[in-house]
């Protein structure tokens, strides 16, 4: 038998899930799930407006249930789901209640592996309690610290026979993946609910796993290269929103237009325009890096356009001045992407006060050597270096949910409807 396509709506507007959900239908897409945010946001009402609208279509409830199995299965049965989740994290007591009301109803329990320490043994216990399915799931924050639901697939797929579903940031290649090493639901969210073409994202997830490609012997790239490559993808108001809006370095503008610099610090502090550090960092710094200056003064400039070229040579991606700089014309006709807060013609002098590599402050904020710096038309964020790829992942996800937003803006609607904005005002 073929691999069920289950596609999650986790969304927290129901009359977007049910407009999403109708499209993915149309790209092949077999069960439908109603997230735990939906049913958060809409309760069991999200079940009942899914089942009538979607006839013919399993709804899946995504309770995450961790108490009161029993109860829950029963509201969620009654509102028209035919699989409904608890967490196999919860007491074998819960899951056995669970397991017997869903019997009473007539309903498949799904139990989900999210977050268990010993998957494999849980998954053989969960069976002789009698689940139904297990789910084999990373949650969406694990996913952003870069765990894969495909680590541990194959080892339960051994010691278990029942059937398996698979959920964590499937795309085309990883659900075609997750088919051939032996699921029999392949559950994805993100990467079909946020497209901007539905219909066409789940299409092709629904063609590429029934197509089972072999699991590539794929080599992930490290997760510097990783990391780049998704901040040159995404905007600084994109990485704003991962950090709960953090704001840009305060008043540090770009030179030009259409500039995109993405790279590692190489700080440096120096004071009002003693160039020498600004410029003795340049043979420090190499390619993939950034040069970010706290020169103190927005009347003397530390930098101009011999440094941008000597940098610009060795592969370095760009220049960050609290400070001024000068030459702005010759550096934007070579467009080395440069960052300052004022401009001015007059340089100072080549004095050696101050130091490389050290922690600075630049724009109110403080740069460590080693933090990314992203600067485009919008302005400069740094992102700490420990969480560099967790942010990376989540602005991308940023950028996934309003390329939605755009799609639906471009049918029509305004951004208030969209995003349902009067309903989700805060509430004092
Ligand atoms: O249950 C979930 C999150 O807890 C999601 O529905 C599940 O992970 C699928 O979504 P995605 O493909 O975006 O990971």
């Amino acid at each position: 038998m073929r691999p069920i396509l289950q596609v999650a709506l986790d969304e927290i507007n129901l009359t977007r899930a049910v407009a999403i959900a109708k499209e993915a239908i149309e790209g092949g897409a077999d069960y439908i799930e109603a997230g735990t945010p939906l049913i958060k946001s809409e309760g069991m009402n999200a079940i009942r407006t899914l089942k009538d609208e979607l006839k013919g279509h399993v709804i899946v409830a995504d309770m995450k249930t961790m108490d009161t199995g029993a109860i829950e299965v029963e509201m969620a049965a009654k509102a028209g789901a035919g699989i409904i989740s608890v967490l196999g994290a919860s007491h074998d007591s819960t899951i056995e209640d669970a397991i017997r009301s869903a019997r009473k109803y007539g309903v498949r329990l799904m139990v989900d592996l999210i977050n268990i320490e010993d998957p494999v043994s849980r998954a053989v216990r969960l069976q002789e309690l009698g689940a139904d399915i297990i789910g084999v799931h990373v949650g969406v924050d694990q996913q952003m610290v870069g765990q894969d639901p495909l680590d541990v697939l194959s080892s339960i797929r051994r010691s278990v026979n029942i059937p398996i579903a698979v959920a964590g940031g499937l795309d085309a290649g990883s659900a075609a993946a997750a088919a051939a090493l032996g699921a029999d639901i392949v559950i994805v969210g993100g990467n079909i609910i946020r497209s901007k073409d539905v219909t066409g994202s789940a299409r092709l997830i629904r063609e590429s796993i029934d197509k089972k490609a072999a699991v590539s012997g794929k080599i992930r790239k490290s997760l510097d290269e990783e990391t780049r490559e998704i901040f040159m993808q995404v905007s600084t108001p994109n990485i704003s929103d991962a950090m709960h809006r953090q704001p840009a370095m305060r008043d540090i503008k770009p030179l030009y237009e259409g500039i995109k610099m993405v790279g590692k610090a190489v700080t440096v502090q120096t004071f009002a325009g003693d160039w020498a550090k600004p410029v003795e960092a340049s043979d420090v710094a190499g390619p993939g890096e950034v040069i970010v200056i706290y020169n103190g003064s927005n009347y003397v400039s530390p930098w101009g356009e011999l440094a941008s070229r000597g940098c610009q040579q060795k592969g370095i991606e760009g220049v960050v001045i609290d400070g001024a700089i000068r030459d702005v014309d010759d550096i934007r006709k070579i467009k080395f992407p440069s960052f300052a807060s004022a401009s001015v013609p007059n340089a100072g002098e080549p004095k050696g006060m101050g130091e490389i590599n050290v922690e600075i402050m630049c724009g109110g904020f403080k740069v460590r050597p080693g933090d990314w710096i992203i600067g485009d038309d919008n302005g400069v964020v740094v992102v700490p270096q420990e969480r560099a790829y967790e942010i990376a992942r989540r602005a991308m996800e940023v950028k996934k949910s309003e390329d939605r937003v755009r799609a639906e803006i471009e049918r029509g609607k305004t951004l208030a409807q969209v995003v349902d904005l009067y309903k989700w005002e805060k509430k004092t």
